[in-house]
């Protein structure tokens, strides 16, 4: 069980996109843009699905993990704010999501 969020990597992934440490991973893939990113999303997702095919949850659990990041970066270059993506996903449930939460304080 860990306290860490999306939206502590997303904090983390603005401040990289930003920074100028040449060694930052975020940074150099930022730097090559919105098509490079998305295509490394893309790779992503069909590891992820292959993963699961195969019914390898270490490596899906893995492959999830490169996919969040991954998106999340690409939310980054698209000046797309994982906030509003968090409060489309609480539109569809019909509620702002925070109802359900208080029905489950222990989550
Ligand atoms: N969560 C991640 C994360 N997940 C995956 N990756 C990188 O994504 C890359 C994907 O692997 P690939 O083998 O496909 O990439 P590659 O062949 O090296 O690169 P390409 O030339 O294809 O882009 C790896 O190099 C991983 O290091 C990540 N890099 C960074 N983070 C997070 O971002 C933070 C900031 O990282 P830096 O920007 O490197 O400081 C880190 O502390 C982490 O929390």
């Amino acid at each position: 069980m860990t306290n860490f969020t999306l939206a502590d990597l997303d904090r983390i992934i603005a401040a990289r996109a930003v920074s100028d440490d040449e060694k930052s991973y975020t940074r150099k893939l930022v730097g090559k843009g919105v098509a490079k990113c998305a295509q490394k999303l893309g790779e992503e997702a069909v590891e992820a699905a292959i993963a699961a095919v195969r019914e390898d949850r270490e490596e899906l659990t893995a492959e999830a993990a490169d996919l969040l990041y991954h998106l999340l970066v690409v939310l980054n270059v698209s000046g797309v704010n994982l906030q509003d993506v968090m409060a489309e996903l609480a539109r569809r449930t019909g509620q702002t999501g925070l109802e359900e939460k208080a029905s489950r304080p222990h989550d």
